[in-house]
């Protein structure tokens, strides 16, 4: 029997074709240069773009076309001659699709070089061949190293500066690999090109006879990378919960960030640890009897079981840790420095608990990957550090699944991203204690399903939930006695008592048809 899945089997084709780099490397080491120009011989460029830039360069830079034009999109950014964030790009050849991460070379924007290589599965490093390997270039081959990419091609750029020689090139490959050792690579590829001139980017170099292996787009076109996704575990983080799709309608929203769930698969809710089995898979295009990350889809059970957003739904037989304490390699990103002890947000999939960092368990020099001891990290600075959790998180080592094995680190009182983490190690808690850290929550039914309201308040009671039960008839007699119904004011006065009470912890089933979500 033929099931019936995504109808996007050609989208899966073009998927197995895509490749997904990020450009990393020092400061005008010629990155946006680069990547204009393969934008520019692959004809990726429209045509009113690339007037407007040939008119600029003219203008402006006195030459012909200047490619890092072409990546460098924003005004500001070509006033300063610098890039500022992370630059999506998209061409492709008859062979491969490509989307370039291109990411800032300046340290400062270590940042935006990690977010632009945490979905790549190869690093583009680019030295300029009168440098050598500088400290950016390792501290963006480590970063990319520690978010999982395990192919790395070096371009060594700007060869027409040394007279296209191969000792400067050599000299070069021996200083990146003596370096690299310490990189859990896969596989590096050595590379000298001139980006403005175009020597080995597409076409082959007159100038570098000596240089025997593939140009740079051929090589892109033909390498063998691993995808990076876990099809393996099913993890389904959900986002929300929807009970709008009609008569007794509910389905966890959310993207699947790893594996892959068929109908009628048999799951566990954590944290709750209840089981069921998925009786529908709903898209937008109708539903689907599979559905595989990382597609966004609304999972409906069997079983009417109580789960909210953060919650994470996987299969009986393949459970992530219920983990209440990590150990994580920290990128950090804030200018502020980590404050041990400090309570910060840890946003882990679709959940944020309070977490604080216990120690740093050592911090990597960036010029040699060895390790040193560090009492916190400032900006830039990467770690290894230990994480206690005020609620228990579900996740996965990071090598094993790149979606639940990292977090982001916000900063309460400025709401800035202080830092990226990939858990390395994780300290189960009991799941008996998973569910009592369940936050206090709000269960809303519409006034017609009392039944129903009244059986999840005596299921979540009886399960030593605590909760309390309102209705209509209940709210009339007390706290909206004299308020109509259909006013906004009874909606407010709703919300605001489910406010209280799951402030102090316990949670509400809330059965109104004056309900404002
Ligand atoms: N001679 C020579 N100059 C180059 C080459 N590639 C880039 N350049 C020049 O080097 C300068 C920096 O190039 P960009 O492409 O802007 O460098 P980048 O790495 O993107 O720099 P940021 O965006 O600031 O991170 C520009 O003036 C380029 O014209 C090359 O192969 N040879």
């Amino acid at each position: 029997m033929l099931l019936k899945g995504p109808d996007s089997l050609i989208e899966q084709n073009q998927n197995i074709d895509l490749l997904r780099f990020a450009t990393a490397g020092s400061v005008d080491d010629g990155k946006s240069t680069l990547i204009g120009r393969l934008l520019y011989d692959s004809k990726s460029i429209f045509e009113d773009q690339l007037n407007s830039i040939k008119t600029f360069s003219k203008t402006h830079r006195n030459q012909e076309i200047d490619y890092s034009l072409v990546t460098d999109g924003l005004k500001s950014e070509r006033e300063q001659g610098i890039t500022i964030d992370v630059a999506y790009r998209f061409f492709s050849t008859p062979k491969r699709r490509f989307i370039i991460a291109d990411t800032p070379g300046h340290e400062q924007y270590t940042k935006n070089m990690a977010t632009g290589a945490s979905n790549a599965s190869l690093a583009l490093i680019l030295i300029d061949a009168r440098n050598g390997v500088v400290t950016q270039t390792k501290r963006h081959s480590f970063i990319s190293s520690l978010l999982g990419i395990r192919n790395f091609v070096v371009a060594v750029n700007k060869m027409d500066l040394v007279d296209y020689s191969e000792e400067v090139f050599e000299n070069i490959v021996s200083e990146f690999n003596a370096f690299a050792d310490k990189l859990s690579e896969e596989s590096i590829y050595y590379i000298p090109i001139s980006a403005l001139k175009g020597d080995n980017v597409i076409e082959r170099s007159e100038n570098m006879p000596w240089y025997k292996g593939s140009t740079l787009l051929d090589y892109l076109e033909n390498v063998n990378v691993s995808g990076g996704r876990n099809l393996t575990d099913f993890r389904f983080p959900v986002q929300y919960v929807n009970w709008g799709g009609g008569d007794d309608f509910r389905g966890y929203c959310g993207t699947i960030a790893s594996g892959v769930v068929h109908k009628g698969d048999k799951v566990r809710v954590l944290p709750s640890g209840k089981t069921s089995h998925i009786s529908r898979i709903v898209t937008y295009d109708g539903d689907l009897d599979y559905a595989f990350a990382p597609m966004a889809v609304t999972l409906c059970l069997e079983d009417d079981i109580d789960i909210s957003r953060g919650d994470l739904i996987a299969k009986v037989d393949d459970l992530p840790a219920i983990a209440g304490s990590l150990e994580a390699n920290i990128v950090w990103m804030d200018s502020a420095p980590m404050e041990i002890g400090k309570d910060y947000l840890i946003k882990h999939t679709t959940s944020m608990v309070k977490g604080n960092f216990g120690e740093v368990l050592h911090e990597f020099d960036p010029d040699d990957i060895s390790m040193r001891s560090s009492k916190f990290l400032s900006l830039n600075e990467i770690g290894k550090v230990k994480v206690e959790l005020k609620k228990p998180i579900f996740p996965d080592i990071y090598s094993e699944n790149k979606f639940t094995g990292s977090f982001i680190v916000i900063d309460p009182l400025t709401n800035q991203t202080a830092a990226a983490g990939m858990i390395s190690k994780y300290h189960q808690v009991s799941p008996d204690k998973a569910c009592k850290a369940v936050k206090a929550r709000v269960i809303r039914y519409p006034g017609d399903k009392k039944e129903e309201a009244q059986a999840d308040y005596d299921r979540l009671s009886m399960h030593g939930t605590h909760c309390i039960y309102v209705d209509d008839d209940l709210l009339q007699e007390t706290l909206c006695k004299g308020i109509p119904a259909d006013s906004e004011q009874y909606s407010e006065a709703i919300e605001d008592l489910c406010k209280i009470v799951t402030r102090s912890g316990v949670s509400v089933v809330v059965c109104s048809d004056h309900l404002n979500s």
